[in-house]
C-alpha cells in the first residue's frame, strides 16, 4: 500500500480565463520533505493554494490522508491536519508573538495509523525557534522579515498538522536565518512531519529535501531525487534560479 499523505492528480487551475496549472500530478509520502521548484511565476504558490482549496476554478483531484479534498473548503482542509504557511506570511502586525501563535491553535491530531502527531505548545516552539522565545511580547510589525517567517511557521505548527505546505520559506530572509530554517525543517522531518516546500533556489532545497518536482509555466518538467538534481547542473540552469 502506498504511504502517500498528499496526492495531487491531473490538476488544472485557472485565474479568471487564464490557465495557470496544466495537468500537474505530484505526491508526498509520509515523513518526506519534497521540493516544488521553478522560477518566479512557474506556478508553485498556485499549486499550494489549489491543494488548500483556495482557488475557485480547478479540475483534477487532491487527496489528503486518503480523503478526497478536491472540493473541500480551506478551513475543512486545515482541520484535517494540512497546514499552510503562505509566501506573504500573514503575521498580524498589531498582535504580539504569543497572540499570533494563539491564533493558530488547534486540537491534537493523529496520523491515519493511529500514531500521535507532534503536539506543539508555545514552550516547545520557543525551543525550536529560540529567537521567538526572546521576544514573546513583541508585535509582529516590529519583527524582521526572518523573524516573521519563523513566526508564520510556528503559528502553522500550533495547529498540530500532519503535514505542512511551506511557500518559499527562505525568500527575503538573511543567510543565518535561512540556515536556521533548514535545521528547523530537518527537525520537523525527524518528528515525523511531511513537508512540501516551494523554492526557486537549489541551495536551500538541497539541504532539506528528499525529492523534487520542477515546474515551468505551470507544467511539470522533471521529477526525481534531490541527490540527482543536485548533480545535474543542466537541469538547474534550465528550470531554476542559479
Ligand atoms: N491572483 C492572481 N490573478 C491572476 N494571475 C495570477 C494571480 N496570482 C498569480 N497569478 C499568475 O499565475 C502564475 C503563477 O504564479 P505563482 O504565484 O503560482 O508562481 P510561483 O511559482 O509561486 O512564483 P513566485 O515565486 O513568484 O510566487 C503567474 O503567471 C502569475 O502572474
Amino acid at each position: 500500500m502506498s504511504d502517500a499523505l498528499l496526492t495531487i492528480a491531473n490538476l488544472n487551475t485557472w485565474y479568471g480565463a487564464a490557465q495557470i496549472i496544466y495537468d500537474l500530478s505530484l505526491n508526498v509520502q509520509r515523513g518526506e520533505v519534497v521540493a516544488l521548484m521553478g522560477r518566479n511565476g512557474a506556478g508553485k504558490s498556485t499549486t499550494m493554494r489549489s491543494a488548500m482549496g483556495m482557488i475557485a476554478k480547478k479540475t483534477g483531484s487532491v487527496q489528503f490522508i486518503g480523503q478526497d479534498i478536491s472540493h473541500a473548503k480551506p478551513y475543512e482542509i486545515a482541520r484535517l491536519g494540512l497546514g499552510f504557511t503562505p509566501e506573504d506570511r500573514r503575521v498580524f502586525s498589531d498582535l504580539t508573538v504569543l497572540e499570533n501563535l494563539d491564533i493558530g491553535r488547534q486540537p491534537p491530531r493523529r496520523f491515519p495509523n493511529g500514531k500521535d502527531a507532534p503536539l506543539w505548545t508555545e514552550e516547545r516552539l520557543f525551543k525550536l525557534f529560540p529567537n521567538l522565545g526572546e521576544m514573546p511580547d513583541r508585535p509582529g510589525g516590529a519583527m524582521s522579515g526572518g523573524e516573521q517567517q519563523m513566526l508564520a511557521v510556528a503559528r502553522t505548527l500550533m495547529g498540530n498538522p500532519l503535514m505542512i505546505l511551506l511557500d518559499e520559506p527562505s525568500e527575503g530572509v538573511a543567510p543565518l536565518i535561512v540556515e536556521q530554517m533548514a535545521n528547523t525543517i530537518l527537525e520537523l522531518k525527524q518528528q515525523g512531519l511531511s513537508i512540501l516546500l516551494s523554492e526557486q533556489n537549489i541551495h536551500f532545497a538541497q539541504l532539506v529535501s528528499d525529492r523534487a518536482y520542477l515546474l515551468e509555466k505551470g507544467q511539470l518538467r522533471w521529477e526525481g531525487s534531490m541527490a540527482e538534481l543536485t548533480t545535474n547542473t543542466e537541469l538547474q540552469r534550465t528550470y531554476l534560479t542559479v
